[in-house]
């Protein structure tokens, strides 16, 4: 569920009316996502998803905002953030920090084929180069720090056999240093559900929006490329396909290539964003936030990825 907090349609006409994008025609609320209550707004002059905030600091969002913004303005699918006529990305609506952005046209494809895994990783390369301009650093908010308090806020919860596992990754994490590899600005959870695809006249898909910014910060872009090919190359066994692993990471390397520090730690990126997604589904899934119906996903999917890509991995592309 993504409606947490309900928004009466006379209350969102009234804030309207600090926009210029003329009067609401229609509200609905967005069953998918499980962070922050969406809507799908059409006004008369457009289409639009307005988003309350419900947990995140109000200092943090306009780093999101304005890196929406800057992406849209490179040319990306991304969704451009609507200033209100204060000129404001970020407004309050319910006694929650409130935004709306462009709506996007498509829908996310959940068993995607190669010509997808190309265009994800063509795309991701794309924003990489396009954020490497942006202005405004905020460090990945899973990185490193939390990661080492999540894992502890875990432990006690998992089985011995997880705790060995988990023990064992985090002594390995401690001895890699991603602060030496290309780093900028990240999508950080760049999930099959968070890329809406669209099709041209002849039927090849192609992206219409990447969408859900909020986990995004600063860190490696080999990790962003690893908690990607994590999601979108993965075969039901948690072992990597070979052909859609080799699309992606072609695509991508075409567009900004692959460095030799890069091709050293490809191995351990993909343990780190492994762990990450471990990590944060056992703690939503032992320790449940508390009075909100929400979608919580398999913790152990990606324990069994971990310990699939600690035994080994494919090289990155030359
Ligand atoms: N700009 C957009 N254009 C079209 N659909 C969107 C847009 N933003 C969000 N959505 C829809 O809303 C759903 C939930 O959004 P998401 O950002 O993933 O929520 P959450 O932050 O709560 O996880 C998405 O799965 C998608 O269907
Ligand atoms: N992609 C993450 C969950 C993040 O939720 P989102 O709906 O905000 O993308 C996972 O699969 O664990």
């Amino acid at each position: 569920m993504s409606v947490f907090t309900p928004v009466p349609e006379p209350v969102l006409a009234d804030w309207l009316k600090g926009y210029a994008i003329g009067r609401l025609v229609e509200l609905k609320g967005i069953s998918a996502g499980v962070q922050n209550s969406n809507f799908f707004v059409t006004t008369t002059l457009g289409r639009y998803v307005l988003t309350l905030f419900e947990d995140m600091p109000r200092a943090e969002l306009p780093y999101y905002l304005h890196l929406m913004a800057h992406l849209s303005r490179h040319g990306l699918p991304v969704p451009g953030p609507i200033a209100n006529r204060d000129n404001e990305y970020l407004g309050t609506l319910q006694d929650r920090p409130a935004a709306l952005v462009v709506r996007l046209s498509g829908g996310s494809e959940m068993q995607p084929g190669i010509t997808h895994c190309e265009k994800v990783g063509a795309m991701l390369a794309g924003l990489h180069l396009a954020g490497q301009s942006y202005g405004r650093r905020q460090e990945n908010p899973r990185g490193a720090g939390w990661r080492d308090a999540t894992a502890q806020a875990v432990r006690p919860f998992l089985p011995a056999g997880e705790q060995a596992l988990l023990d064992a990754e985090l002594a390995f994490q401690a001895t890699v240093d991603a602060t030496a590899l290309p780093a900028g600005a990240i999508h950080a959870d760049l999930f099959r559900d968070n890329v809406l695809w669209d099709r041209d006249e002849d039927g090849t898909p192609h992206i219409g929006g990447v969408i859900d910014f909020y986990f995004a910060g600063f860190d490696a872009l080999l990790f962003d490329v690893a908690v990607t090919v994590n999601d979108w190359c993965t075969q039901a066994d948690g072992q990597l396909d070979p052909a859609r692993t080799r699309a992606l990471l072609d695509a991508y390397h075409a567009e900004r290539p692959f460095g030799a520090d890069e091709h050293a730690a490809w191995p351990a990126m993909l343990r780190a964003a492994a762990l990450r997604f471990w990590l944060s589904r056992a703690a939503d899934f032992h320790r449940p936030r508390s009075g909100e119906m929400v979608l919580v996903k398999d913790p152990d999917e990606y324990r069994d990825i971990l310990r699939l890509r600690a035994a080994g991995v494919p090289p990155l592309p030359r």
